[in-house]
């Protein structure tokens, strides 16, 4: 392996930020990050990491290090931990918004805004103040779109295309069942999307979606689309909080490395879903955090893709999946003001 710090082409170093590093997510998502998964072989990164102010945060972000440290990443130039959001947003160009809390079994995602609202609150106040004009922010913690919409209100001196929220998983999820039932491989789908809210009333959407290169409408039926596909994949959080007694971690930071990667690469013209404020497409309130067809352009841009047929169903989930939205973003005014 070619040492980076002899390489001739070896790009500026990227800032990264991770909130909640020490927890389940950020521990299979560090990792990652530093290994050059996300920003490529040939960009180093300097990772800038928040935790909460208690002793066992603190412990546990500390051994996280040690083992960071042990793992000699090529490509890590620097650690800095930290429980002040203005120091963990210091020049930061690509920010993992994922400290926050789980939910348990029984509850909703939207129960949770209470308890993590502020949070974005304050971390889109520090990211106005210290992020690179151009950052790009994911925001994981959940309800993820409602808390980027709050994050983004919260950071006026941004511009609103600087947040998004990961509705990537969802599209994996969905990728990954009609794989299954298929028998064709991942690589061959595509044209898939996820609209709206990363909830029950998301709608990942198969209208266009080919696998290799037939359309995914003639490979399956509309039985298993309505009564397995579309309940499977919108309830897949709920599944495995049930079965491993905590919220997925490995799949939501694997998840959160494509998002970014594409987002800071380009998606080589591919259909991706992310949750982006809505430009008034498809009928979408301007501003709304909604998930969208999106083609990443590399250099750090994305599009919504405009303009695709809507089928009669499709039009009333869609319909539903944004009433959902803006009865939370309302709910937030005044931690946006
Ligand atoms: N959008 C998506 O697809 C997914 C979202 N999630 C969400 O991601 C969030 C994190 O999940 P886990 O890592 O499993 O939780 P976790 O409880 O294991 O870790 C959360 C970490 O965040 C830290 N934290 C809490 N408040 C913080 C603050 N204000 N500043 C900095 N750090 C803070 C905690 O100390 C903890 O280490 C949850 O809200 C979860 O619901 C989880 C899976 C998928
Ligand atoms: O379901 C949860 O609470 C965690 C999550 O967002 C997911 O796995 O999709």
């Amino acid at each position: 392996m070619t040492c980076p710090a002899n390489h001739p082409k070896l790009n500026p170093t990227v800032r990264v930020t991770i909130t909640g590093a020490a927890g389940n997510i950020g521990y299979a998502l560090l990792f990652r990050i530093a290994s050059g998964a996300v920003f490529g072989p040939n960009t180093p990164v300097q990772l800038q990491l928040l935790e909460r102010d208690n002793e066992q945060s603190k412990a546990s972000l500390n051994g996280v290090c040690m083992e960071l440290f042990d793992s000699a990443f090529p490509l890590l130039t620097r650690v800095i931990t930290t429980t002040d959001p203005l120091e963990a947003f210091e020049k930061t160009q690509a920010a993992f918004l994922v400290g926050s809390m789980p939910r348990g079994p029984g509850m909703a995602r939207s129960d949770l805004l209470l308890a993590n609202g502020p949070i974005f609150q304050s971390q889109g106040e520090a990211l106005d103040q210290t992020a690179d004009r151009n950052v790009k922010v994911l925001v994981v913690g959940n309800p993820c779109n409602t808390n980027a919409y709050i994050a983004m209100h919260n950071a006026p001196s941004l511009s609103p295309k600087c947040f998004s929220a990961m509705m990537r998983l969802d599209h994996n999820r969905a990728v990954a069942q009609l794989a299954q039932k298929t028998g064709k491989p991942v690589c061959s789908i595509s044209g898939l999307k996820v609209w709206g809210n990363h909830s029950n009333s998301m709608y990942p959407d198969i209208s266009q979606c080919t696998i290799a290169g037939v359309k995914a409408t003639e490979l399956v039926d509309e039985a298993w689309y309505n009564d397995y596909f579309l309940p499977t994949v919108s309830k897949r959080g709920s599944a495995i909080i049930k079965a491993r007694g905590k919220s997925s971690a490995a799949s939501a930071a694997s998840a959160a490395i494509d998002h970014m990667r594409d987002w800071w690469n380009g998606s080589n013209g591919r259909i991706v879903t992310m949750a982006v404020p809505s430009d008034g497409s498809y009928g979408v309130p301007e501003g709304l955090v909604c998930g969208f067809p999106c083609i990443c352009t590399g250099g750090g841009e994305y599009e919504i893709v405009k303009d695709l047929p809507i089928t009669a169903s499709g039009r009333a989930r869609l319909d539903a999946t944004i009433a959902e939205l803006v009865k939370e973003h309302d709910t937030v005014a005044q931690l946006c003001e």
